[in-house]
């Protein structure tokens, strides 16, 4: 199942939930052991593959000759071997062994076993960062290697935010984010949920808290309406922007499945949700039903001029952005992310701005965030906002911190127009 859901998401550009999510509906024998072993698998695999790519690298006789396919199976076992100690190692070389042989035959097959065995003989060396730091050539090759990120990025990140936050930035992307809640404080149940998981919290807000653990009966609270699952960190730049002095109504102009839009509704205010992606909306619509509250949603025109009557006092625009902060939840985008990708996606912050803009009257805000860390699209794509449109100034603009704890990392500005 995890080499299925590795194949929908590397080879066919799936999102990692999605395509786990399709591989283990594949499978239902799986029991839920098998789905969380599944799990585990890709998302280690995805988070590590860099460090699992390198280490092959050394063992291999021929690595340039051996197929992508051939070292995902590899790497998925040396994940195992490495870092799930409850599979034990001969376990993972069958699988590996087996699956190879059955489908390249003997001599493959023969390869990955002595592979996979040499590597079993390290006898753990590959965790220490040493062993990495002896055999890279320079400080962006050792980065690269150890934190398991592409070098373009680690040079990004260093250029943008110096070595030691982007160190930060890079162990925070290898670690499991806490499981993150939002109780939804309009809810009868709401308060009596909140103390209930008060004593469960690693860190928290009014209405929000990041869990050492989910509990179970958390499970049914949000599916009776009482609970959202939502990224601590998510909440707190929103927090951070103080959507409570934000004029109404307020247009989320990117709600997506309305993750922050049922967020500012259960804070109080009226917003308006609109999206280009209807099947997005149409899971929104179902959130509002889960959730027993109500926003009108409407289909986004894209960039051209939206279908309103009375215009929005607050424009929020929640952008699509290249999604570089939040890698501890989605490590699969430092592998299919480029350059180029961050530079589109900038060029297209840049019109939902604009347009955002234009349609707010005098006294009207523009609040913008993204789960990116990437000047182009954070503080840079603000400040051009505010070259080339003189009616706004800056009210705010807050970035996680590198050390927050809450493994994910989000930007946020307000902008108010005079
Ligand atoms: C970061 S996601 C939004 C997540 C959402 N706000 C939440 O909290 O769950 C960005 C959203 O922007 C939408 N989007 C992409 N291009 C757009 C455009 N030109 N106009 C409006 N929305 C767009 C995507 O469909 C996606 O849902």
């Amino acid at each position: 199942m995890a080499l299925e859901a590795l194949r929908l998401c590397l080879d066919r550009g799936r999102d990692i939930q999605a395509a786990l999510d399709r591989a283990l509906t594949a499978s239902p024998a799986a029991g839920p052991g098998d789905a969380a072993l599944a799990t585990e698998l890709a998302y280690g695999y995805l988070r590590f593959r860099g460090r699992l790519d390198f280490l092959l690298d050394t063992l291999l006789a021929a690595p340039g000759r051996t197929s992508s396919a051939v070292r995902r199976i590899l790497g998925l076992a040396a994940y195992e071997i490495l870092f799930l100690q409850s599979v034990p190692a001969y376990a993972s070389v069958d699988w590996a062994v087996g699956i190879i042989r059955r489908r390249l035959g003997r001599t493959m097959g023969n390869v990955a076993n002595a592979v996979l065995r040499a590597l079993v003989r390290l006898d753990g060396a590959p965790l220490r960062e040493d062993y990495f730091r002896e055999r890279t050539a320079g400080d962006i090759s050792f980065l690269s290697v150890w934190y398991s990120c592409p070098p373009w990025l680690v040079r990004l990140w260093i250029g943008a935010y110096g070595r030691e936050e982007a160190e930060a930035f890079l162990r925070a992307s290898l670690c499991v984010p806490p499981p993150g809640v939002r109780v939804n404080r309009l809810h009868p149940l709401g308060a009596e949920l909140f103390r209930r998981l008060e004593p469960l919290a690693a860190a928290s807000s009014a209405w929000g808290m990041a869990l050492g653990n989910w509990p179970d009966f958390l499970d049914e609270a949000v599916s009776l309406g009482q609970a959202t699952r939502q990224s601590f960190a998510t909440q707190r730049i929103l927090d951070s922007l103080e959507p409570q002095e934000w004029p109404e109504p307020v247009l989320d102009a990117c709600a997506g499945r309305g993750g922050k839009t049922f967020l500012l509704r259960e804070a109080g205010k009226t917003v308006w949700a609109s999206d280009v992606n209807a099947f997005r909306l149409r899971q929104l619509r179902a959130e509002g039903l889960r959730l027993g509250l109500f926003v009108p949603a409407f289909l986004s025109p894209g960039q051209g001029p939206y279908p309103l009557r009375h215009a929005p006092r607050t424009v929020f625009l929640d952008a699509p952005c290249s999604g570089l902060g939040v890698l501890s939840r989605r490590p699969d985008i430092k592998w299919k992310r480029t350059g180029r990708d961050c530079r589109q996606l900038a060029g297209l912050q840049r019109k939902l701005l604009d347009s955002a803009a234009g349609l707010l009257p005098a006294g009207g805000v523009l609040a913008y965030v993204t789960c990116t860390l990437h000047p182009e699209e954070n503080e840079r794509q603000v400040e051009r906002f505010l070259r080339d449109q003189p009616a706004f100034h800056l009210v705010c603009r807050e970035r996680t911190g590198a050390d927050s704890g809450l493994g994910e990392f989000f930007y946020g500005a307000v902008l108010r127009k005079r």
